[in-house]
């Protein structure tokens, strides 16, 4: 089958430099996504764009060619529930892919085991109304009820706007729960302010909530974009990062968001996003639980 992909979408950015942050041993990708190919691995009907092609050979040539050494490939949207794609890369993997499947609340028990035995710890949740139709709250606990004996988690993709209004569903979750991109603030607003404030309560409201501090191309309104060398991108996302990372420095993870979909601005160079990580988390400290110890011990709890 062979798809068009959305007017407007920008292709991912293809030869990134080297970033100049030396990423510690054992680092983990822990937000990144695969696109078919769609002749293999055909785009679900229901899906609200159509990506460009990001195959896992290419994935993993970006994995190491940044240092990182494993992945967190989270299913995205326009695969629907048919997670064929992001197996088919972990299975490729090696043991060095975790992933993070969408269901459907008919999964079977038996399709549950098999998603676990090819490496996916967790389920996502999305409320982003502009990448799929939500669906009922008491599906998703239902499915949380299923995948809680597997040790698996939820992770949550919603607008700021809408905390509010998803809060106590979100605390409700019997699993652990991970936000992406920290829940998409808007980094116009004072970090300090009731919108940030909202989602850091969030946080302390349980011990068991994770926060992805990624993003920042998606997120920034002022950049400067990490392109053509830029070494302090994205300026304005780094405060509410950075107090993420420093308030809930055991419960952060971070990935590219490779290969970021539904950017029509700008196109990111990896090498320079990476460049980020220090800028958020300036410590080697802090660098190691974000980048290895963290995302060890959500995705690779039995590895030595
Ligand atoms: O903000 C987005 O457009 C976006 C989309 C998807 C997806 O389509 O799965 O995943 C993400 O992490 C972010």
């Amino acid at each position: 089958m062979s798809f068009e992909k959305t007017p407007g979408w920008l292709d991912w950015y293809a030869g990134p430099s080297r970033p100049a942050f030396e990423l510690p041993a054992g680092a983990v990708d822990a937000h990144c996504h695969v696109f078919g190919p769609g002749a293999a691995f055909p785009y679900a009907p229901e899906r609200k764009y159509t990506p460009c092609d990001a195959s896992k050979e290419q994935l993993f040539a970006l994995r190491d060619h940044l240092g990182f050494t494993r992945n967190v490939v989270v299913q995205a949207t326009c695969h629907g529930a048919d997670n064929r794609a992001m197996v088919d890369a972990l299975r490729a993997s090696g043991g060095r892919a975790r992933g993070v499947a969408t269901v459907r609340p008919e999964v079977t028990d038996a399709e549950l085991r098999e998603l676990h035995e090819a490496g996916v710890r967790g389920v996502r949740f999305n409320f982003v109304k502009r990448l799929v139709d939500a669906a009922p709250p008491q599906d998703l606990l239902d499915v949380a009820e299923r995948i809680a004996p597997l040790g698996w988690h939820a992770v949550v993709y919603f607008e700021a706007a809408d905390l509010a209004e998803l809060r106590d569903f979100l605390l409700s979750i019997p699993v652990p729960v991970v936000v992406d991109h920290m829940g998409r603030p808007d980094v116009t607003r004072d970090p300090d302010g009731p919108g940030f404030r909202a989602f850091l309560d969030l946080m302390r409201a349980r011990d068991d909530i994770w926060c992805k501090v990624t993003c920042p191309e998606r997120l920034s309104v002022d950049g400067p974009p990490a392109l053509d060398g830029e070494r302090h991108a994205y300026r304005d996302v780094v405060p509410f990062a950075r107090r993420v990372v420093e308030e809930f420095p055991d419960r952060v993870l971070w990935g590219t968001d490779w290969p970021h979909p539904n950017l029509t601005d700008h196109m990111p160079d990896d090498g320079l996003l990476v460049d980020f990580v220090p800028h958020i988390a300036p410590t080697a400290e802090l660098q190691h639980k974000l980048l290895v110890a963290n995302p060890a011990r959500l995705y690779w709890p039995d590895a030595d």
